[in-house]
């Protein structure tokens, strides 16, 4: 498997791309650049959608041995034996550690509180994600937060993620701040070639 406690976190957008082959050829692109995780989020609250493009979603990464992350939805992690990303009212992370087992990667919003941190490291997430750092298209009403955050976060030891807004002007100084992963939603996926902007963006890790 592809180590992923570091490097770029692409987060899929129904918005950005309406219909499956959008979706698989952009993601596509984006595996095969070089990407650290997968995240399927999906607000369409189309279930069949759902299933059909995450699965889809699961062969492809499978291929290019990268995680695949179902935001919001524990049960259909399950179903696919991947990974899940919690929100604050998406649901316990004690709970999916549980029914997903040790190995699966768990991942908890955080937002802006080392509150949250301590509890979703206790409760057994695998990382910790921060943000929104930067004025974001996909969640305008995310509630901000400092990248100061990053560096106080340091001591949960858990792979620090950072949200909202990032781009290839920015990144190096996520990057600096203490952000393990780089979690991105328009910086890659708005792009018509996702490949050559993970390409660029990932430089942001050689450093
Ligand atoms: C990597 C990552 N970080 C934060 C979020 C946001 O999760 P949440 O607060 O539940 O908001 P929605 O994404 O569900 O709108 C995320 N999905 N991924
Ligand atoms: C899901 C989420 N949570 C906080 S900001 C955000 C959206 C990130 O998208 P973008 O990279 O387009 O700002
Ligand atoms: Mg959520």
């Amino acid at each position: 498997m592809t180590q992923w406690k570091q490097g770029l976190y692409a987060l899929t957008d129904a918005q950005l791309m309406p219909d499956d082959a959008t979706l698989i050829d952009r993601c596509e692109a984006a595996l095969s650049a070089g990407i650290a995780l997968l995240q399927y989020r999906d607000k369409s609250g189309d279930e069949g959608r759902r299933e059909r493009q995450a699965r889809a979603l699961k062969a492809l990464c499978d291929h290019y041995e990268t995680p695949l992350i179902i935001n919001d939805d524990a049960a259909l992690a399950w179903r696919l034996g991947v990974g899940v990303h919690l929100g604050r009212s998406d649901g316990s992370i004690a709970r999916a550690r549980k029914a997903l087992g040790p190995d699966a990667i768990i991942g908890a919003t955080c937002q802006d509180s080392l509150e949250f941190a301590e509890q979703a490291a206790r409760e057994g997430a695998s990382y910790l994600a921060f943000g929104r750092f930067y004025p974001s298209l996909t969640k305008p009403d995310a509630p901000p937060a400092e990248l100061s955050i990053l560096a106080r976060a340091a001591r949960f030891d858990l792979p620090r993620v950072a949200i909202g807004g990032i781009d290839a002007d920015n990144i190096e100084a996520t990057v600096g701040a203490g952000a393990d992963l780089i979690a991105l939603v328009h910086g890659i996926f708005s792009h018509e070639d996702p490949g050559a902007v993970v390409r660029r963006l990932n430089r942001a890790f050689d450093r």
